[in-house]
């Protein structure tokens, strides 16, 4: 099909190259031919082709990605592929923006064994579990509690005259609930999205296992019944902290394919008048459509950069605990619990406004926009709804501050809360990366000081650091925000100072995107830079001229900057979001081949018939 003159036109311009781009994201050339060779290997199969996803009933979504995902599976092993990056592009390529059946069982059931399960437990459940002889899940939610999990009702009373385990969900409120996987009993029925995982329900009564079915490689039951506690009992919480871990790299993903359906239709979209008699321009030409997209685009970089960071600093975490050095347990727990709050939550905000600038057609199953959003907006609550993790990375941010005044050595990531800052000079519109950098480390510094003497005070009224904490989760919300977001940023500046060394012409777009970032999130809370009289209102006037300026640079940049992200049309599957740009012709063609243009109508005529009989 010939290209969209549009895009052609937007590909003749750019200063940097595309392939070089996607190679940096990817972690080098080799990962970037392997993944299209995965990819290739799962489109060319006819194994993976089947009916439209976005036409079909939930019943029949969920038969159809078992299937495919059982295919996956083959395909998988078939290729020996054990990277799980690569695994992923395979997985990817034949889900057409659904979560399999089976994803729970690999994230959920065989991490857990492979964390927590002693040799001999590893022989007799991961190996099997491994070649899905055993297919799992992870059953913890229940219908009364999945946040609290000190709150959980259900029971395991040891009988040690059979040396078994009594599993007893003794209330309504304890029955499992949410199970993802869970094939025993029951579905919870139609959801949100996610309707290719079969989140279901599990009552326990009276059920008996063996004392050695507990994983025994942290704590363990005894013979006769005592419970040995494992070296490091915040291991056990382990099995959540590997899909954290992970989750912000999939919000990156999520967010690039939105942008990227988003970016390439607001080329190809032509609406309105900015010049009478000029005719219609693109809308991304518009100063608004600009301001929706492109400090999304910035962020999807931003994200993919810290999710790459994140994962390799949590490999590394557990390594170390492997080896038993529990020392960055709770450093790699506070960046994982607020790294995926923080961007699964503007994730899923994210694709939202995307969805939204692409007017009607993003309403439209064809964008693909609402598939992507009710898939991932599930991750804003489970494994760790958005609040509860950022108060697990505020109540660390606490203890620094009492830390800091202790003179005990801060972790890496929160050392810029020791660090003095000062501005002097008036900003003008064009601040660099690292000013804006420091700038997101000082308001969080400032925040954290500013709640900790707020819980410091209720704690010396109350004495109970619950009741502290409790009274001021709103503020100690915001600062674990603050923190994420210098994270985030560090991350972004680090990777960007990197590749400008390596690749200038790339870095130096990267860097525009770093500073878009860094201007959002700084005008986002433009008063407390004002109140903490770190910036003035010239400074702020003079930084959103910058942004509007930075627009300008990205505006040719753009569909160079997502097609970057390399998206296969067959992995996008959005006829918005399409290569080609030939949007119209093919959203007619999709209209048509609905199985609802298809069926006769009968029920239509008959109860037309019926009012017409009525003679109303
Ligand atoms: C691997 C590839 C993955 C690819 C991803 C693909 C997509 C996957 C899609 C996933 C989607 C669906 C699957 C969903 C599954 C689920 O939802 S499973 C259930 C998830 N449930 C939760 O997350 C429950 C949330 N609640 C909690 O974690 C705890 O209740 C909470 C932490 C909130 C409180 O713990 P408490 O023990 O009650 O109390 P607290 O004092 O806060 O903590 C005690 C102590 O322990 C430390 N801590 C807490 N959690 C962890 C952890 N995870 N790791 C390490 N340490 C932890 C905490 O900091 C405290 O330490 P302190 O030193 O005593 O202060
Ligand atoms: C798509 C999906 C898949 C899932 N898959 C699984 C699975 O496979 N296995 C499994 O075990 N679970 C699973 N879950 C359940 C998930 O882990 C829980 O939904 C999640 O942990 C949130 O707990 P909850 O639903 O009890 O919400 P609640 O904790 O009841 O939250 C409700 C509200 O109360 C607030 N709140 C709760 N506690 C506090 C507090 N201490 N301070 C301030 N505010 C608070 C929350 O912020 C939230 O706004 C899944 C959930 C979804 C949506």
């Amino acid at each position: 099909m010939p290209m969209n003159p549009d895009l052609e036109k937007e590909r003749q311009g750019g200063t940097f190259d595309v392939e070089q781009l996607t190679h940096i994201l990817d972690g080098g050339r080799d990962k970037t031919l392997k993944r299209h060779f995965l990819e290739q290997e799962v489109l060319k199969d006819p194994v993976f082709r089947g009916p439209d996803t976005r036409f079909l009933s939930r019943e029949e979504l969920f038969g159809e990605l078992l299937r495919k995902h059982v295919a996956v599976i083959k395909k998988t092993q078939e290729l020996s592929i054990d990277d799980i990056n690569e695994a992923s592009t395979i997985y990817s390529a034949a889900m057409n923006n659904n979560v399999g059946p089976l994803t729970l069982h690999s994230v959920a059931f065989v991490a857990p064994l492979d964390l927590m399960a002693d040799d001999e437990q590893k022989k007799k459940w991961l190996i099997p579990a491994k070649k899905y002889e055993i297919i799992g899940c992870y059953a913890q939610t229940e219908l009364g509690h999945g946040s609290f999990i000190r709150g959980l009702e259900t029971r395991a009373d040891y009988d040690v005259n059979t040396q078994q385990f009594v599993l007893n969900t003794p209330t309504e409120t304890a029955i499992k609930w949410w199970v993802g996987g869970c094939v025993a009993v029951g579905d919870i029925g139609p959801k949100f999205g996610f309707g290719g995982v079969d989140n279901g329900y599990l009552c326990l009564n009276n059920v008996r296992i063996p004392r050695d079915n507990l994983l025994a490689k942290t704590g363990k039951v005894l013979e006769d019944g005592t419970y040995v506690k494992p070296e490091n009992p915040k291991v056990v919480y382990g099995s959540m902290l590997g899909i954290r871990a992970a989750l912000p790299k999939v919000g990156a993903y999520n967010l690039s394919k939105a942008v990227t359906i988003a970016i390439r239709y607001s080329c190809v979209r032509h609406q309105s008048e900015i010049k009478p008699g000029c005719g219609e321009p693109q809308v991304l030409d518009y100063q608004t459509q600009q301001h929706k997209l492109f400090p999304l685009l910035a962020t999807a970089y931003a994200f993919h950069t810290v999710g790459v960071w994140m994962l390799d600093f949590h490999s590394t975490v557990m390594n170390e605990i492997n080896e038993g050095h529990y020392h960055r347990l709770a450093e790699d727990h506070v960046l994982a619990a607020g790294l995926k709050a923080v961007i699964n939550w503007k994730t899923h905000e994210g694709i939202e406004i995307c969805r939204f600038s692409c007017g009607g057609h993003g309403y439209s199953l064809a964008s693909s926009l609402p598939v992507i959003y009710v898939n991932h907006v599930a991750n804003s609550t489970a494994e760790g709804e958005t609040v509860i993790l950022l108060l697990q990375t505020a109540v660390y941010l606490m203890k620094c501050v009492i830390d800091l005044e202790q003179g005990t050595p801060l972790d890496p990531s929160v050392a810029y809360l020791d660090q003095s800052f000062s501005k002097s000079e008036q900003w003008c519109s064009d601040v660099d990366m690292h000013s804006l950098l420091k700038a997101i480390q000082f308001r969080s510094k400032k925040f954290t000081e500013y709640v900790s003497s707020f819980v410091k005070k209720e704690l010396m009224a109350t004495g109970n650091q619950q009741l502290a904490f409790n009274k001021h989760k709103v503020i100690l919300v915001e600062c674990a925000k603050a923190h994420t977001e210098a994270v985030i940023m560090n991350a972004f500046v680090t990777k960007v100072d990197e590749i400008l060394q390596s690749n200038p012409s790339v870095g130096k777009v990267l860097s525009l995107l770093c500073q878009i970032y860094g201007v959002t999130e700084i005008l986002a809370h433009s008063g407390d830079y004002i109140q903490y009289e770190y910036l003035r209102k010239i400074d702020l006037d003079n930084i959103q001229d910058q942004l509007f300026k930075l627009y300008t640079y990205i505006r040719p940049e753009a569909v160079l900057l997502v097609d970057a992200f390399d998206f296969h049309d067959e992995v996008l599957k959005s006829i918005l979001g399409r290569y080609d740009g030939q949007v119209y012709e093919n959203m007619f063609k999709w209209a048509k081949a609905s199985p609802f243009n298809k069926q006769d109508q009968g029920t239509f005529r008959k109860y037309i018939q019926q009012l017409k009989q009525a003679k109303l």
